[in-house]
């Protein structure tokens, strides 16, 4: 079992994951037979890169089982990965999906956040800040194909692409539900939340920690598309090519006057957003919170 050589995750959540390990064995099989004219997937473990230069779009596919919670890992090389298609002239957009079976991603990882070390919550908190950045002021479109539930920090993922395109299936529920665990998002992510769906629904959202269906993320605009599961990933490359059909030069401007007011509040004030957020999770309350949740969770598994 090579392939688990390294994962946090029992063989059992691996199994579960039928879908997965066919798109392992798909990897395998399309690694050795190259990818079209030569053309190779690459990335790292938790993170498969699959370029398309011909058409300047590159898949990042999240490929962390059983979850795709945001390891301080997985964050480390999502955010390298996203730094060479930024740098590399061959890529103009980016489509962002999960290899997993049902779920894009759980949000942060609860075990990051339960009895640590606040020099670990420091760290933890700069590698999300780091990702968000990234992403909100990539100058590469970037397209969410939200193949699975995206709850909480996996919302804020999808929020900070410029489109998003969700699987039209009941488990696929998205949106901010901090709240439930008795933790709150940051100012960051009540930004992105505003600036998407506008205040009124954003506080709600908010506040009730909602997690939305398929049909209510579009109704209140936290998706753009919604469409069957097996359509998710050919729709977000369509979508992209509307927007690549824009110039580069004029899109990157527009973007950045749209978002660089918002991503200028958190970048000017990184390191008290760190402090203020190790002080929230370090407190009893707090922990003692973290880890019902995180037990009734491998409770219900
Ligand atoms: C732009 C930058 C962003 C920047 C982001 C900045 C945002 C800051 C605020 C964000 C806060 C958060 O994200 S807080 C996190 C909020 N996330 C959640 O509430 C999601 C909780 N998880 C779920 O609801 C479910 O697991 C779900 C994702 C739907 C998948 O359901 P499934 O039935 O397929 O899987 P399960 O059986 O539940 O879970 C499989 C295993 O994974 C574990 N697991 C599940 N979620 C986990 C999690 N978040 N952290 C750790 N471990 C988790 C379970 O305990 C199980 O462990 P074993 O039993 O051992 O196998």
């Amino acid at each position: 079992m090579a392939l688990m050589a390294g994962l946090r995750v029992p063989a059992r959540a691996l199994l579960r994951s039928g879908c997965w390990l066919r798109g392992a064995a798909l990897a395998g099989a399309e690694a050795a037979a190259g990818l079209g004219a030569g053309v190779r997937r690459f990335g790292s473990q938790r993170v498969l890169v699959e370029p398309d230069p011909a058409a300047g779009v590159a898949v990042v596919k999240l490929k962390s089982p059983p979850v795709n919670s945001l390891s301080l890992e997985l964050l480390t090389e999502l955010v390298i990965s996203l730094e060479k298609l930024d740098n590399d002239k061959t890529f103009r957009g980016i489509v962002l999906t999960s290899d997993l079976c049902g779920v894009f991603s759980a949000g942060l990882d609860l075990t990051e956040l339960c009895g640590r070390s606040p020099a670990h919550y420091a760290e933890y908190w700069r590698a999300l800040q780091e990702l968000w950045l990234r992403l909100y002021l990539s100058g590469l479109v970037s397209v969410a194909a939200v193949n699975g539930a995206s709850p909480a920090g996996g919302c804020l993922l999808c929020l900070s692409c410029d489109y998003r395109v969700l699987a039209d299936s009941p488990s696929c529920v998205i949106g901010p539900n901090e709240t439930r665990l008795g933790i709150v998002a940051p100012f960051w992510f009540k930004d992105c939340m505003v600036n998407t769906v506008g205040h009124r629904a954003a506080e709600q959202a908010l506040q009730l920690g909602t997690l939305f269906p398929p049909a209510e993320a579009l109704r209140v605009g936290l998706v753009d598309q919604v469409v069957p599961e097996d359509q998710v990933q050919s729709t977000a490359l369509a979508a992209m090519a509307r927007w690549l059909a824009i110039p580069d030069h004029a899109r990157q401007l527009t973007k950045s006057m749209m978002r660089k007011p918002t991503a200028d509040r958190l970048a000017k004030h990184r390191e008290a957003d760190v402090q203020s957020f190790v002080s929230f999770v370090s407190r009893d309350s707090i922990q003692k919170a973290l880890q019902t949740y995180l037990e009734k969770l491998k409770q219900k598994g």
